[in-house]
């Protein structure tokens, strides 16, 4: 049976557990279970703390797990990163009050207070730098103002946390970050991880595009094509007017509403988009 490892709380669980149930697998009934047995999929998944899953993984006590990148960064732990999951996106930021107008170099002797104390030390080994890391385990926008650090480091994600608090980001990202499914570094995929993997795939993929039906002039196919062209070529299907045809093709979600602007300022009608579920290449 598979082993998976699911984040049971925090930013990265609503997420993640709609996209195990989107490809088919079996919801927890209770956001208090730790164990889902899955057995029409052969599938056990674990719900633990995000921070925790890539150590499990990296072990191989577990077989897969979804965390975020910069989790299983700091975590130390050997994983290969099998899928980009499309949620959870954020950025990993040194940052201290506002208008002083900070340097990572200024960095040197001062206290930095993070929840990702790896993360830091192994950026501020790179650039030579010595600083006294003070481990909080979250919360760690207000550890300045009680006097207990004199930096930060932390996830960004809209910025409004450091904004309430009187912060600014400075310095490079130290890990540009989204949830990911993980398994063991260098591990063989079996023919079941490949299966669970290529199911999150399919609905991830499926979440990034939308399919674009359209009737085309046959004189403008061309040209809609070029707007369209799928991820091999459009599918063009005959209409029973001779002077029209039938065009399908996945387009990327994001780019979809203005496609469909171009396509019916060409002369395109019965424009559609639809959603995706799921999909397999
Ligand atoms: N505001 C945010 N926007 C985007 N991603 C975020 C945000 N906060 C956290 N994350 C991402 O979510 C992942 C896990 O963070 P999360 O805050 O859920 O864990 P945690 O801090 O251990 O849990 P909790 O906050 O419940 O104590 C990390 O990869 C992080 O980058
Ligand atoms: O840039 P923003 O969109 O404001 O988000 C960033 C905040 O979100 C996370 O905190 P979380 O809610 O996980 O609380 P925590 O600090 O207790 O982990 C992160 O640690 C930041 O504090
Ligand atoms: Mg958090």
């Amino acid at each position: 049976m598979l082993r998976v490892a699911v984040p049971n709380k925090g930013s990265l669980s609503e997420s993640a557990g709609a996209v195990l149930a989107e490809a088919g697998y079996r919801k927890r009934s209770d956001p208090k279970d730790l164990t889902v047995l899955d057995n029409a999929n052969d599938v056990e998944f674990f719900f633990l703390r995000p921070k925790d899953i890539a150590i499990y993984v990296g072990s191989g006590t577990l077989d897969l797990g979804i965390t975020g990148r910069d989790l299983a960064l700091d975590s130390g732990a050997t994983v290969d990163e099998q899928i980009s999951m499309g949620f959870g996106s954020s950025t990993f930021r040194y940052a201290a009050p506002a208008g002083k107008g900070w340097t990572v170099e200024e960095l040197a002797g001062k206290r930095i207070a993070t929840s990702y104390p790896n993360l830091v030390r192994a950026d501020l080994g790179r650039r030579g730098l010595d600083a006294e890391i003070i481990r909080l385990d979250g919360a760690v926008e207000i550890s300045i103002q009680l006097g207990v650090a004199d930096a930060i480091a932390d996830v960004v994600g809209s910025g409004r946390t450091l904004r309430q608090h009187g912060l600014a980001a400075f310095g490079d990202s130290l890990c540009d970050s989204e949830a990911v499914l993980i398994s063991q570094g260098g591990a063989e995929r079996t023919k079941a991880a490949k299966q669970f993997i290529a199911r999150v795939q399919g609905v991830v993929f499926g979440q990034q595009y939308v399919m674009i039906d359209y009737d085309c002039p046959r004189t403008l196919l061309e040209q809609a094509s070029a707007l369209t062209p799928g991820l091999e070529s459009p599918t063009v299907a005959p209409m029973a007017d001779p002077a029209w045809v039938a065009v399908r093709a996945m387009v990327p979600r994001k780019e979809h509403q203005g496609l469909m602007d171009e396509l019916s300022e060409l002369g395109a009608k019965a424009i559609l988009a639809t959603d995706i579920r799921s999909c397999r290449f």
